[in-house]
């Protein structure tokens, strides 16, 4: 697992000083002024993405110079399809809009795919995967298809690759203010914790192991992102250690989501994106969550889960 960490170094060069364009028209900035009541850095300089701490005029007209590429992948297996359509209408409505956009779908039902209809610069693809048995197969062998999804097909022709949980939908902007190299969520469950209750798999047997005052944040297993090549690097950790674990026939608590957070105590995030990227709709709002960009639906797990 070790083999994974990098030097801080790499990160850092990828990482290119934004352009202006010239006579740009915004708000002025301040280091006075802005959000007091949420911490908008963390202890390794990495920014936390919230409400008020960006600015679309600005960093739009940056980003659109750089003629990006942005994929998008989400999984429909099963009785999952049935949250798809939700999924893509409002990611047109708010998911990089005015961006080229490339949504890549997996599932088992390539014909239910529902016809959605995207603007200029946007497209989806269906790719199809077998069925499994148990839903934690489904949603940790996403690691495996991600990186194979990247190496076949995303080098070259993508700049940054988003993967999200399907059984959620967008409610307001998620755009540019998003991207950097390797890109975590926190979660919403947790954000207000102690560490030492977060749900890392706790046992030193499995390569997902987080040891007792270890671990930064608990991370969502149902949207990461990042460059492309960062993202291939994660997925094909997560997957290899995931496998490890199953020769020793031990899997991790939350499977991918476990593998993910223990990538990500190792290699730190180079940004962070508040729960007002994956909130959940059956928690109340709190006061410090000023938009929910995205939130996953209230779901009968006993009747859309192959197995409980
Ligand atoms: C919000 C969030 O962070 N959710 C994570 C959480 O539980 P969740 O309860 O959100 O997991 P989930 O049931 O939504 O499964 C994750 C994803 O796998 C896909 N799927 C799953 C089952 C199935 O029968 N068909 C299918 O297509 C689908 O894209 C779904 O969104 O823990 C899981 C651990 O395994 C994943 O890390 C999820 O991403
Ligand atoms: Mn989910």
């Amino acid at each position: 697992c070790e083999l994974t960490v990098r030097s801080a170094v790499t990160i850092i060069t990828h990482e290119v000083h934004p352009v202006s364009p010239d006579h740009l028209k915004y708000k002025q900035p301040s280091i006075i002024n802005g959000r007091k009541d949420v911490v908008t850095v963390t202890p390794w300089l990495a920014p936390v993405v919230w409400e008020g701490t960006f600015d679309p005029d600005l960093l739009n007209p940056i980003y659109k110079a750089q003629n990006l590429s942005i994929a998008a992948s989400v999984f429909a297996v099963g009785k999952y399809i049935k949250f798809l359509r939700d999924f893509l209408e409002t990611a047109e409505l708010h998911f990089f809009v005015g961006f080229n956009v490339h949504i890549y779908v997996f599932t088992d039902q390539p014909k239910a795919v529902p016809q959605v209809k995207m603007a200029a610069g946007r497209q989806l693809s269906v790719r199809s995967v077998p069925s499994a048995k148990r839903w934690q197969e489904i949603s940790a062998r996403r690691m495996e298809l991600i990186q194979e999804l990247i190496e076949a097909e995303l080098h070259g022709n993508n700049d940054y690759i988003f993967c999200l949980d399907v059984d959620s939908k967008f409610h307001g902007h998620w755009g540019v203010e998003s991207l950097g190299g390797l890109v975590a969520v926190i979660h919403p469950g947790y954000y207000k914790d102690d560490r030492s209750v977060f749900p890392y798999e706790r046992r030193p047997l499995s390569t997902a192991y987080i040891a007792p005052g270890e671990g930064d944040f608990y991370y969502c297993g149902g949207a990461f992102g990042g460059h492309v090549g960062e993202v291939q690097q994660l997925a094909k950790t997560c997957r290899q250690n995931f496998r490890d674990d199953a020769e020793r026939e031990i899997e991790a608590a939350w499977q991918e989501e476990s593998h993910l957070n223990r990538y990500m105590w190792i290699n730190k995030p180079s940004k962070i994106l508040s729960p007002e990227y994956l909130w959940q709709d059956f928690k109340s709002r709190e006061p410090e969550i000023h938009i929910i960009r995205f939130s996953g639906v209230v779901k009968n797990y006993a009747e859309i889960r192959p197995n409980i």
